[in-house]
């Protein structure tokens, strides 16, 4: 499984030749650099040690929230969700430890023990960020922000049926190297994930150690609890860089439609930039899949949008909200978020020529029911208080291949967002 140095080297020169933009990331300039010499061949010590990690978080997370099978995490994901009530402040086991006392990981090294697990599938896709800047200046660096429905490992083994998957794309210990590369590779400053199904045993471990400060909120029902030698619920999660931003506040949103508590959530966090002092508000949800819940959706959406209301203090404090939405534009849950007095603006809609169209799709693959090719996944700004400076083209139609997603080259069925963000220097007025 190991790449010689020489083969681990020109990979690298030669992906990071293709293209890939970097923008300064002061969380992850702050890990010291690796050597200037030739790098040594990796060893997978970082991933190892995430996943012996894991085992002191379950144990550690046991006592509360058992990882056993069926019903007894069914209860444990249950007794998690009755000790948060809606908008309540996020329980502890919920909240990361601090990254401080964990030993910092190089992400350089991390990539390539990444690439070397992934030596024998195919290059990773060339994604171009495209510029997007107006006339608004900022004097400070861009808040990059990643939307990702990352895929629940039970649900992509379990349920989704992906018929032209081959299940070898579908193993974790592989898709979890392509999962991060991915995160590596964009470098976000605030990462919003959907049906994270490996957050004790994976993300956070590892993301801690980058340099984020993480929440995760799972889902009260997580159908994830259905399928054989699951991993536990999944959820949502949100991870920003802690040299970055200073946390203010922060809501676990269970979210409901018609005053009933639903199966959905969102988090919620005000978080206060280091270098300009400026607050901003940054929530993640994953609403309600399928077709006839149309409604319910827009219901979701409506409870969201209330909560946030209270929480930006009516539009006061800018507003950046992630989520795969279930929602196709037409939805009335999208009009309730374009037409919000919140005054949002789906950042994608910038890529298409008039600015109004969202893109052809997010998410694309080919269940037993046939193919699947929508746009559900958003990422909405205050469009008075922010702007979007750059955002990271999709995949092409060429590129995902007739197939679809996932695939040996891309391991969720959902595309990833990323966004670069400032502050207008002097707020437009609303509306
Ligand atoms: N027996 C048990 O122990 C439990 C069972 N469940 C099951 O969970 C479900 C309810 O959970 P809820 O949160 O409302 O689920 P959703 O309807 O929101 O869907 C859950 C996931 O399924 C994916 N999905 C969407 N469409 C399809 C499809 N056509 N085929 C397969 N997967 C799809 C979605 O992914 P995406 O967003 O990417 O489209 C989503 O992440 C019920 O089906 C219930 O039976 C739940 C808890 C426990
Ligand atoms: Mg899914």
């Amino acid at each position: 499984m190991y790449q010689s140095p020489r083969r681990l080297c020109s990979a690298l020169l030669q992906r990071d030749a293709s293209g890939l933009r970097r923008l300064p990331t002061p969380g992850l300039r702050r890990q010291s650099p690796p050597p200037a010499a030739a790098p040594r061949p990796a060893s997978p010590r970082l991933l190892a040690a995430a996943s012996a990690a894991s085992g002191a978080a379950r144990s550690c997370s046991r006592t509360v929230c058992s990882m056993g099978h069926g019903t007894s995490r069914l209860y444990s994901a249950l007794a998690k969700t009755l000790n948060s009530s809606t908008a309540s402040q996020h329980p502890e086991y919920l909240v990361s430890p601090d990254p401080e006392h964990l030993e910092p990981i190089d992400p350089k090294e991390l990539l390539e023990e990444c690439r070397a697990v992934l030596h024998t599938r195919p290059p990773r896709f060339q994604r171009d960020f495209v510029d997007l800047r107006t006339d608004h200046p900022s004097s400070h660096p861009p808040i990059r922000v990643m939307q990702w429905n990352i895929l629940a490992q039970a649900l992509g083994e379990g349920k989704d049926n992906f018929v032209q998957c081959p299940v070898e794309a579908l193993k974790w210990e592989e898709r979890k190297c392509l999962i991060l590369e991915e995160i590596l590779a964009y470098q976000p400053d605030i990462l919003c994930l959907q049906e994270v199904d490996h957050y004790f045993d994976t993300f956070q471990p590892l993301l801690s150690r980058l340099g984020y400060q993480g929440t995760f909120f799972p889902k009260p029902w997580s159908p994830c609890l259905d399928v054989e030698h699951n991993n536990g619920p999944d959820g949502c999660a949100l991870f920003f860089l802690q040299n970055r931003f200073k946390l203010v506040n922060s809501a676990n949103i269970r979210l409901t439609a018609m005053t009933l508590k639903t199966n959905q959530v969102a988090i919620a966090q005000t978080l206060e930039c280091k270098e300009s002092s400026r607050q901003f508000c940054i929530a993640v949800t994953h609403l309600k899949a399928r077709t006839g819940w149309e409604r319910f959706r827009s219901a979701q959406g409506c409870d969201l949008l209330q909560n946030l209301q209270n929480i930006t203090q009516g539009a006061k404090i800018p507003l950046i909200v992630c989520g795969d939405f279930n929602a196709e534009p037409t939805e009335e849950v999208y009009k309730h978020f374009a037409s919000s007095s919140l005054n949002l603006n789906s950042a994608y809609k910038l890529l298409s020529a008039d600015g109004q169209s969202e893109p052809p799709y997010t998410t694309w693959k080919i269940r037993t029911s046939g193919e699947c090719r929508h746009t559900l996944d958003y990422i909405w700004y205050s469009k008075h208080a922010l702007s979007v400076r750059s955002a990271l083209d999709l995949l092409t139609e060429e590129q995902i291949g007739p197939n679809r997603l996932p695939s040996f080259n891309y391991p969720s069925d959902h595309l990833s967002l990323v966004c670069d963000f400032s502050f207008n220097e002097e707020p437009d007025g609303l509306l």
